[in-house]
């Protein structure tokens, strides 16, 4: 897909024809027949024409879809856009009631009627105010005669079919495979109950491979015709429904087919199998590895085998392995141990985080490594393992990034890549949240001159004013174009499969649509665009540089991009403090003894990874102290849970924070919060009040009239450090390090790290006896104006 992007502007449907400039009917009728019937035969009358055959007539499209109709009449049928703007306004809570007034379009419930654009029988589609009569709903259709038509040919119209975009699109029927033009589509496919089938398959299995690998999966013709909502809705049932899901006697395992209730205790356990297909499958139960494929004796599965690559297993092609139930490997007949996949907490980790099964009881069994080969895991004793945790944007990647540049790791060429891919795509992200809240701003503004105009003429008698279309934030037609595509393409979660690969081609565009006056104006109320990260404009400045094959990002944009590869799982990094950076050579603290150096082992999870019940945070084992990072300056911001409800995203990292704390596995495992983003927070305070966060309303500092906006940051900054330091507490009496960073300032966050150290040492001698930590905890405080205790 990302190697045939469609070129910008986006491909809309063609025009229809107006309902005034469609050739009468008979004429149509007539025509066709014609060239049907030897020539000069007399045409039957109309009552004995067969009406189930398909005719090519260009008047049709013109009934499914009305001719755009002007501002006067109001907005047009199915303004995709419209549906996208009001998941914004869900996401802004400030958003002025002006805005909640009734919108132009709304998606009707299921069972309402359909407006003109759809048949009866289509999914809920926009309303409008004034909707022509619909058509009488479609008897179910069946393909007609697929096997004469030409290869690509519509299965309902015949050759061109109707509404077919430049890209001559089709949809497939998952059942049966027949193929559907943009003008055909809605009409052979209805309401989609079971996503898209011909309403003559519903109920019919999806046993092509092929189709059922798309099951659930967005297509841009869909995205076309649909608005997001429907698309989602059609993609959930495509995905849920009874009629789509494998079939019990489908699945062999070990030659035989599953019972229901097999298949069902499969589907049901603690990790089920992401999209199950059919097929014939193998399953070793002394490895708990399964798959269709060589690892004792079979072919391992693709992620197993991306498993093995992260677990530095060298898998040459054609490699036979023989694995024992420790984990222990070697090359069939070689008789010489090559390694244990299992022995690393990380490839643990990994393994969960793939919903591999690992063997059970091997913590305990420590004899099984040293039988076999010299443990590594006995330099692991030296390594501090510190978990890096947050919610997405708290700038954990941050942290881990400039960790990276302190101490001494570089960046591998692979490493800059992925980077590379991810700084590139990202600038899309960025212009898209911007297209997205530059429609809020628009409607915005139009609202406000209708009520203006309305009132101005309020009382003279006079009819009103001829309501303006533009505003500030509009933008021009074939900029719009790109910006509908450009939107569709994010709503339907597809842009990793356009870019970055078009990143180039776009480039051009992309810069035009930022510099535009319109988005410039959006972008200058960047405080109320949620979402949209400081760093946006830093790469949308230079996108047409950062887009090019020969771009190298730079140390800082590899700071300023978002997250730490394209995976963006989990990253790890061994260091060792007490090397001195050039930071660090004026950092005061000399009582260390250089001649030791305590390694540490950062291992930055994102969010992402935390999430299926934090399971995998009982597989990292010996962490020696977790880090929490929260942005400081999130307080305002919005947050979308993954039930899709939004929140407040400084609540959501507090959830996120006691889950964590609250978990098992980190019952004595001291805890550092740093707090960060205060540079941020320092220019947010005074212009948006603390308490906007219900968790911090009773924020009320003492405010002199002299008090700065440094003074009311520190407040609110401690008062918010107090607010996790009592909920970490209040459990079981543990204390909560807290710290301030500026992660984008390199120092601070080698202060973070000393200060980490001091902890540790602190909770050493705590944990040793020795009486040091109750003589005075605060003492490791690096410094009281960061770290309030
Ligand atoms: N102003 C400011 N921006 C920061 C700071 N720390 C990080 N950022 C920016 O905030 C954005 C998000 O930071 P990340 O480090 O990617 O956040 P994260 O926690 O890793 O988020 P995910 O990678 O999405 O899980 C980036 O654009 C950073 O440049 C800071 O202290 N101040
Ligand atoms: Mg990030």
């Amino acid at each position: 897909m990302a190697s045939s992007p469609p070129a910008p502007p986006p491909p809309s449907p063609p025009d229809p024809l107006p309902r005034q400039q469609q050739p009468p009917a008979e004429t149509a009728w007539a025509r066709a027949l014609r060239k049907l019937l030897p020539a000069g035969a007399p045409l039957p009358d109309e009552e004995q024409l067969d009406y189930s055959f398909s005719v090519d007539v260009a008047g049709p499209a013109a009934e499914r879809r009305p001719p755009p109709r002007s501002s006067a009449d109001g907005p047009p049928l199915l303004p995709l856009a419209r549906h996208r703007r009001r998941i914004s306004r869900l996401l802004r809570p400030s958003a002025p009631r002006r805005l909640q007034s009734p919108p132009r379009c709304e998606p009707s419930p299921p069972s309402s009627s359909p407006d003109a654009t759809s048949p009866a029988s289509s999914p809920p589609r926009c309303s409008s105010s004034s909707p022509p009569a619909p058509p009488p709903p479609p008897p179910p259709e069946e393909p007609l005669n697929q096997g004469s038509k030409r290869r690509g040919a519509c299965a309902r119209c015949g050759k061109g079919g109707i509404g077919v975009g430049i890209l001559g699109e089709r949809e497939e029927c998952l059942a049966c495979g027949a193929r559907y033009c943009a003008g055909c589509v809605l009409r052979a496919m209805g309401s989609m109950p079971e996503g898209r089938k011909c309403v003559g398959c519903i109920g019919r299995p999806v046993a092509d491979a092929r189709r059922r690998a798309r099951l659930g999966k967005g297509s841009r013709l869909l995205a076309r015709l649909l608005a997001p909502a429907e698309v989602r809705q059609v993609m959930r049932a495509e995905r849920g429904c009874a009629a789509n899901q494998v079939r019990p006697g489908e699945i062999l395992v070990n030659c035989r087919g599953l019972s229901q209730g097999e298949l069902d205790l499969l589907l049901g356990c603690a990790v089920p199998p992401e999209r199950l297909a059919a097929g014939r499958y193998w399953y070793d139960k002394d490895s708990g590895l399964w798959g269709k494929v060589f690892i004792n004796g079979r072919e391992i599965t693709k992620t197993e085998l991306r498993m093995l690559k992260l677990a530095n297993v060298q898998c040459p092609r054609n490699t036979h392995f023989w694995l024992y139930d420790d984990g222990s490997y070697e090359e069939e007949g070689q008789n010489i141990i090559k390694g244990n996949i299992w022995q690393k907490a990380s490839t643990r980790l990994i393994a969960t985080l793939f919903s591999l099964p690992i063997p059970r009881g091997l913590k305990e069994d420590t004899t099984l490594y040293s039988s076999r080969f010299v443990p590594e895991y006995l330099e692991q004793k030296k390594v501090q393992k510190l978990l890096l945790v947050g919610l997405e944007g708290s700038g954990s990647s941050t942290i881990f990034k400039q960790a990276k540049f302190l101490y001494g790791t570089e960046f591998s060429p692979e490493e800059i890549l992925n980077l590379k891919l991810m700084i590139q795509s990202n600038v899309y992200k960025y212009l898209s949240t911007l297209l997205e809240w530059r429609e809020c701003f628009e409607d915005e503004a139009l609202e406000e001159e209708k009520e203006l105009g309305m009132s101005n003429h309020k009382g003279d008698g006079e009819p009103k004013a001829v309501q303006s279309t533009s505003s500030l934030y509009s933008l021009n037609q074939r900029l719009m174009h790109f910006a509908n595509w450009l939107l569709e393409i994010v709503a339907l979660g597809n842009l990793d499969a356009f870019f970055p690969a078009a990143t180039r081609e776009y480039a051009p565009i992309v810069e035009e649509v930022w510099k535009d006056p319109a988005i410039q104006a959006t972008y200058k109320r960047k405080n109320e665009l949620h979402f949209l990260p400081d760093v946006a404009s830093y790469f949308l400045d230079r996108v047409v540089e950062i887009s090019s094959n020969e771009y190298e990002p730079t140390e800082t944009d590899i700071l300023y991009a978002e997250g730490v590869n394209q995976w963006n799982g989990l990253s790890t990094l061994e260091f060792s403090l007490d090397d001195r950076g050039p930071l660090s050579d004026s950092y005061a603290d000399k009582a260390g003894n250089p001649a030791v150096q305590t390694k540490y082992q950062l291992i930055r999870m994102n969010s992402k990874g935390l999430t299926g019940g934090f399971k995998c945070l009982g597989m990292l084992e010996d962490i020696r102290a977790i880090i929490f990072c929260i942005s400081l300056a999130d307080y305002d911001q919005t947050w979308v849970q993954s039930s899709g409800e939004p929140c407040n995203k400084m609540i959501a990292s507090r959830d996120l924070f006691e889950d964590v704390i609250r978990h098992p596995s980190f019952e004595d495992t001291p805890c550092v919060l740093l707090l960060n983003k205060y540079d941020a927070f320092e220019e947010k305070i005074s212009r948006v009040p603390l308490t906007v966060c219900e968790w911090f309303a009773d924020f009320s500092p003492v405010r002199p009239h002299h008090t700065s906006q440094t003074s009311l940051a520190s407040h609110a900054y401690y008062y918010v450090a107090v607010k996790f330091k009592d909920l970490y507490s209040v459990a079981d009496g543990r204390k909560l390090f807290v710290f301030q960073t500026k992660a984008l300032e390199r120092r601070t966050v080698d202060d973070a790290f000393r200060y980490i150290r001091e902890v540790l040492r602190w909770d050493d001698v705590k944990n040793s006896d020795a009486g040091y930590g109750s003589a005075d905890e605060s003492s490791y405080s690096v410094d009281m104006t960061t770290s309030p205790s």
